[in-house]
This record gives C-alpha cells, sequence and structure tokens, in this order.
C-alpha cells in the first residue's frame, strides 16, 4: 500500500470483496471505469462464500458423505480439511487475480473507514491511504452473532464456523448452539464425520417456516442419523472445565446440562458496520444495525450503495449476486431494476439428502386464500426415479403447492438427492406461469432426479387435512 500513499481519486471505490462487490468492481473496470477494490484481508480475496462460507462447507459436506463407516473419523477430517483449504486458496488466488488482471481495477488490502461522506482512510498496520471516490459500494458482508449468555463469550470451547472448519481435530462432542442453516449443515457434517452432535435451538421447531409433514420428515433424517435435537431450550450458562464444557439449559420449566468439548455459536449473523465510520459519511442504519437503503440499494447518502449481507436483505450469496446487478443498472443501465422485481427466490439447506425451497408453504398459501391441490410422494415410493436408488440417497420426500384453480405452482419443498438444483428449475416454472401440469408432463432425461416430477406431480389432489 506504501507506494499508493499520496491518496487515490477514482471513479468507483468498493470496500469488501464479497460475491456483490467483486462482480460490480470487474463489471465497471472491464469498462473503463477506475475502481478501486478495498479488502481487510489476503486471506478474504473472494469473500465469504468461498473462503469461510459456502464453498468450504459444502466441500466438506461431500467429504463427510463420502466417508465408509469403517473409515477412521479422525483422520478423514483431518485429510477432508485440508483438501478443502487447497480450494479455498485455489479459488482465493483466481478471485484475487481475477480484478487484477484488470487495468482500470487496484485492489487495496487493509481495512477502510468512511472519513466525509465521499473519503474513505484505509489503515494497513501503520499505513494509512485515502481514497475519495464519486460513487461508493458497501459489502462489508456479516459477523456471527454471539449471544449474551453468561460465559459463553470467554469460553475456550466455544468457536463459530468460520474457527471450527480450520480446525484440523475432530471434536468428539459438539453442541451447536441454533438450528438454523448453518447449525443444521454443522450438526448433519459433523454427525456424518463422527462427531457425538446435539443441537440447542430456542424456538419451539426447527425449520419452523416448513409445514409439519416436511420438517418432520427432516428432522426425522436428522435423528435417524443420531443427533440429538433439543428445540425450546433456553441456554442459560456456559462454565467450562479442563476436559469440556458444561451447557446450562432450561426446557419446559426445567433445568438441564449438557457437556460438549466444542460449543459452535450458530445463533445467527449481523451486518459488519463496525469500525466503519458511517456516523462520519451520514448513512443511516436500521434498528438491527443493517444499512438503509432503498429499493434500488441507495443508502441515504445517494452516491453511496450497500449490497449483500451488510444492507440487512436475505444472507445468501445469489442475493449479493443480485445486488449487484441492480446497482450495475443504476450505473450503466436503465435503473429499472429493483429488490422487488424477486419472487420465487430459492433455498437449500445442505443435510443430507438437501432440503430446498420455493415459494409458498401449504400454510402460507392456504393463509393466503388460495385454494390448493398438494402433490407429494417420499423419495423411494418414485418409482420411475431411479436416479435416488443409483446413488443410494431414498430418504426424503417432494411435495408442491399448486393452485386448484389456475394450476399454477405456488411453491415446493424437495428433501431429495439432487433437490439443489431440481429447485431451480421449479423457481423458473414458478416466475414464468409454467402449470403444474406442464411441468408434470414434460421430457426429462433419464436417469435423472427431475423425472421424479412426472411421477410427482401426478399425484396432485385436493388434500383433507388441514395445516
Ligand atoms: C458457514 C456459512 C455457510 C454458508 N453457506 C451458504 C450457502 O451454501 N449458500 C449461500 O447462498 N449462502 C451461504 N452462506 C451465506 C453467504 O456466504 C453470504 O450471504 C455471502 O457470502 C455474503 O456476501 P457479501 O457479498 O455480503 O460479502 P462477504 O462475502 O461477506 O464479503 C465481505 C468482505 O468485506 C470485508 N470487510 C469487512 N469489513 C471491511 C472493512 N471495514 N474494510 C475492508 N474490508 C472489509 C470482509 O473481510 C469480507 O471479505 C453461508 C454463510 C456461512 C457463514
Ligand atoms: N445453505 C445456505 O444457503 C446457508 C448455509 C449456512 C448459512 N447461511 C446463511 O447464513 C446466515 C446465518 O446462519 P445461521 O444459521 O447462523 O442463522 P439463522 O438466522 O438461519 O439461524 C439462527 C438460529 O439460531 C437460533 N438461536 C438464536 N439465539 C439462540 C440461542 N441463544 N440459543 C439457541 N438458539 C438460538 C434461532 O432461533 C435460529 O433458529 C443465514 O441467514 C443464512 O442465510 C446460508
Amino acid at each position: 500500500m506504501n507506494e499508493l500513499s499520496n491518496g487515490l481519486n477514482v471513479d468507483v471505490l468498493v470496500i469488501g470483496f464479497g460475491k456483490g462487490g467483486k462482480t460490480l468492481a470487474a463489471t465497471l473496470g472491464r469498462l473503463g471505469r477506475r475502481v478501486v477494490m478495498v479488502e481487510q484481508s489476503d486471506r478474504m480475496y473472494g469473500g465469504t462464500c468461498i473462503n469461510i462460507g459456502c464453498v468450504p462447507t459444502k466441500a466438506l459436506v461431500r467429504h463427510a458423505e463420502s466417508r465408509r463407516r469403517d473409515d477412521s473419523s479422525q483422520e478423514w477430517y483431518r485429510q477432508a480439511v485440508g483438501s478443502v483449504e487447497r480450494l479455498t486458496t485455489l479459488l482465493r488466488g483466481k478471485n484475487f487475480l481475477m480484478l487484477d488482471t484488470i487495468d482500470a481495477v487496484t485492489v487495496v488490502t487493509g481495512r477502510a473507514r468512511f472519513v466525509d461522506p465521499k473519503t474513505v482512510e484505509v489503515s494497513a498496520g501503520a499505513d494509512r491511504l485515502t481514497i475519495t471516490a464519486e460513487t461508493i459500494v458497501v459489502n462489508t458482508g456479516s459477523e456471527p452473532v454471539i449471544p449474551d449468555i453468561p460465559g459463553l463469550a470467554a469460553s475456550r470451547y466455544a468457536t463459530t464456523s468460520t474457527d471450527l472448519i480450520s480446525t484440523t481435530e475432530l471434536p468428539r462432542r459438539l453442541a451447536v448452539l441454533g438450528g438454523g442453516y448453518l447449525g443444521i449443515e454443522f450438526a448433519a457434517m459433523y454427525r456424518r464425520f463422527g462427531a457425538e452432535v446435539t443441537v440447542l435451538e430456542v424456538s419451539p421447531r426447527i425449520l419452523r417456516r416448513e409445514d409439519d409433514d416436511v420438517a418432520a420428515a427432516a428432522v426425522g433424517i436428522l435423528e435417524g442419523e443420531g443427533i440429538t435435537l433439543v428445540t425450546g431450550a433456553r441456554v442459560t450458562e456456559v462454565r467450562d472445565g479442563d476436559d469440556g464444557a458444561t451447557i446450562a439449559y432450561e426446557k419446559d420449566g426445567a433445568r438441564h446440562t449438557l457437556e460438549a468439548d466444542t460449543i459452535l455459536v450458530a445463533a445467527g449473523r449481523s451486518p459488519a458496520t463496525r469500525g466503519l465510520g458511517l456516523e462520519a459519511a451520514g448513512i443511516r442504519t436500521t434498528e438491527r444495525g443493517a444499512i438503509e437503503v432503498d429499493e434500488h440499494l441507495r443508502t441515504s447518502q445517494p452516491h453511496v450503495f450497500a449490497v449483500g449481507d451488510v444492507n440487512g436483505g436475505p444472507q445468501f450469496t445469489y442475493i449479493s449476486l443480485d445486488d449487484s446487478r441492480i446497482v450495475a443498472d443504476q450505473l450503466i443501465g436503465t435503473g429499472a431494476r429493483s429488490t422487488a422485481d424477486r419472487r420465487a427466490v430459492p433455498h437449500t439447506l445442505f443435510m443430507t439428502p438437501p432440503l430446498s425451497t420455493v415459494g409458498l408453504t401449504e400454510r402460507q398459501a392456504r393463509h393466503q386464500g388460495h385454494q390448493v391441490k398438494i402433490a407429494t410422494k417420499p423419495i423411494v415410493e418414485i418409482a420411475a426415479m431411479p436416479r435416488a436408488r443409483i446413488v443410494e440417497e431414498t430418504r426424503g420426500l417432494m411435495k408442491f403447492v399448486i393452485d386448484a384453480g389456475t394450476d399454477r405452482i405456488l411453491g415446493a419443498a424437495l428433501l431429495s438427492v439432487d433437490s439443489q438444483e431440481l429447485v431451480n428449475t421449479v423457481a423458473l416454472a414458478i416466475r414464468h406461469g409454467v402449470t403444474a401440469g406442464e411441468l408434470r408432463d414434460a421430457i426429462y432425461t433419464h436417469p435423472s432426479s427431475t423425472e421424479g416430477f412426472n411421477e410427482v406431480l401426478a399425484t396432485a389432489s385436493a388434500p383433507d387435512v388441514l395445516l
């Protein structure tokens, strides 16, 4: 950073090397705009997803799934962590080069802080660099929430997902605090690696957005793997011992304790705005600490945009990517695109098999006044989907929620092998008004998982049980 110490003036400054920010930096740089990307750590070029989020965790899920019963848990895990580290190193290098090889883009490694609405100071050790820009994009992501539980923050057994996936020693007794996306994925993966796993979730149920039949099927799979799920658990204290921690919690008015040698804190992530100097720039935040944005992702300073987790939207890499499309449209397009355009955004929870959802649940559809038809079948009963037997994963179910009047698909929950792919086809069908009948009668490759749609959608009928 020293050679730049006189200060820089550029067209666009991006703070944070996340999905949205790097995509914008590359797009605008290739058009000849002078862009600076500031990233606080050379271990984070490419952002959360490729370094500590989606990619390493899904690679670990794959390693966990391929462990055979008689493979040594510890050795398999150590090799998996090593292999994933090589993958993230490769991707980090490619991400850096993607920007560094564009003449108009400069990557600066240091921590950024606003000093006024158009000026940012970047610090790295004793070095300081001042950058001014006409347009600024904040893409600083999010960080784990550590609940205010006596003894938790100070516990030497407590860890975050970031630290856990780089530790080569497999926990023997893993307690997971929080049964959301991260908690369930880690519980499933570490159980498969061979750890004893208990999930403590404060709400009365995990997967509480899902219909009862879908949640019950997923819970059945997780419990069948040997994971202990404790819902309605209010953790009151963590106390360290020589050989692990004792976690005290209350459930149904009774007090319980759990022993663990590792506690994964998976209680949500909050927007990363600490130390950014937003006040100095006059950039407002919401009550929940996110940067306040309008539907075009402009902040209270119209030349400053916020993309990705930091703007308080859904915390998914593909949302950060879509945020970048909205900002690009503001800067070099027609300005028409907005967050209001998002319909039928799919999600996948990477347990084994994955649970992928899109659109409305049956409960939501009824609440909205739809007359619904339901098409559903356990995977093991879908005769025309040999793919499940080929890969030896016949657990789960597919469920479609269909408007009885129009035959439009309102939503789907696919707890199935390959569902992270299947759900994108359903999302496209919903967005483009493809009916359930058309999806049922389409020609699909064989043997594939998509061909299951032929058979599952043929079961569509009005259910007699109200949720
Ligand atoms: C364990 C885990 C698994 C996940 N799995 C999935 C998944 O399977 N699919 C999915 O879609 N999503 C997943 N997510 C969520 C997804 O990773 C995030 O939603 C996404 O990466 C957010 O990207 P972003 O663009 O907001 O910024 P990020 O990628 O978080 O990048 C922000 C960057 O800003 C830098 N930064 C922060 N402050 C400063 C500063 N002051 N100065 C300079 N740089 C700064 C940070 O170092 C970081 O590199 C997962 C998250 C986690 C934690
Ligand atoms: N496959 C994916 O797309 C994927 C995977 C992992 C993470 N993510 C993203 O990362 C974000 C963070 O994941 P997350 O699972 O940490 O957040 P989350 O908000 O999905 O889940 C947090 C869970 O912790 C529970 N909780 C909160 N405080 C608690 C406490 N004191 N004791 C017990 N339980 C408590 C909450 O009730 C909730 O169920 C998610 O919003 C998600 O979008 C996505």
